[in-house]
């Protein structure tokens, strides 16, 4: 039985409710959690796949394997990615920055941002506050996920920042936020389970896409975001796709996380092969 991470954030929730729905059969265990446990989970071997942290294949490259054709990802504003800043980007040169604890990748990101796009050096720090009103004598936050929803839905008055729009407008290529890794020893025990995967993950991504109405009315995000919003964010922002525009979006972020010494240089990406 395979198990599988589950990130508990509204932008997963149309693929797996279509994965469930196409492929009742299957007995794949689902392990819930926010990015940053489940790439904790993939390394130790609690589980056997999920939607990652893009840059989680980058620390061990020699290690992870890529499911192909489904990220995580957005061309230009993402919406659940943001800097709640007290001042304005470009101003915060010697700043403290808080940075989430469920994220690997974004954190990174926002660190690109400030040192190569903004030239700010900044200090980091980790926190599990979810709201910008909790950011003490920081100058700035980073929120991912849900929270980040939840905090651009509600009133504060500080600039922010998306990071996918960010990105976006800088480069002109898409960001990949999550990736769908395994690991090249569960691919060599379970390799035609996950092959199997793979190709019911294309089928649930495109029934997706096509069922979002559908979708919208089950999921429990609806509650707090509302339907048309949360429509909007799965329509606009959100994308699975993981094109060659798209990897060269991932590569380009993994260069600029080598050049500043985030990470040792990626040589190559290496994919799950599918037969
Ligand atoms: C688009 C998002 O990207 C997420 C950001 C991640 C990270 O920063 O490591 C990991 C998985 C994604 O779910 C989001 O948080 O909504």
């Amino acid at each position: 039985m395979l198990r599988i991470g589950r990130i508990e954030y509204a932008n997963c929730t149309p693929l797996f409710h279509a994965l469930n729905a196409l492929f009742p059969e299957n007995d794949y265990r689902y392990v819930g959690g926010v990015p940053a446990y489940l790439n904790g989970m993939l390394a130790s071997g609690g589980i056997d796949v999920c939607p990652s942290s893009s840059i989680t294949f980058a620390t061990h490259s020699d290690q992870y394997l890529i499911i192909p054709d489904i990220s995580i990802s957005s061309s230009g504003p993402v919406l659940s990615v943001l800097l709640f800043s007290k001042t304005p980007i470009e101003d915060l040169d010697g700043a403290q920055v808080l940075l989430s604890s469920e994220s690997a990748t974004s954190v990174n990101l926002l660190k690109i941002l400030l040192r190569i796009r903004y030239n700010c050096q900044c200090t980091f720090q980790i926190t599990d506050q979810s709201t910008p009103g909790a950011m003490g004598g920081n100058e700035a936050i980073l929120l991912i996920g849900d929270a980040a929803l939840r905090a651009t839905m509600s009133r504060h008055d500080m600039f922010v920042y998306d990071l996918g729009e960010l990105w976006y407008r800088w480069t002109g290529t898409p960001f990949v936020f999550a990736l769908w890794l395994t690991t090249r020893e569960v691919a060599g025990r379970r390799g035609d389970e996950l092959m199997r995967l793979a190709r019911q993950l294309g089928h649930a991504k495109q029934y997706a896409e096509e069922h979002l109405e559908e979708i919208v009315r089950v999921s429990p995000e609806r509650d707090w975001m509302g339907p048309e919003l949360l429509l909007d964010y799965w329509r606009n922002n959100i994308s699975y796709d993981l094109t060659d525009l798209h990897l060269s979006g991932l590569k380009r972020y993994f260069r600029f996380a080598a050049e500043i010494g985030l990470i040792a240089p990626v040589r190559d990406l290496a994919f799950l092969p599918l037969d």
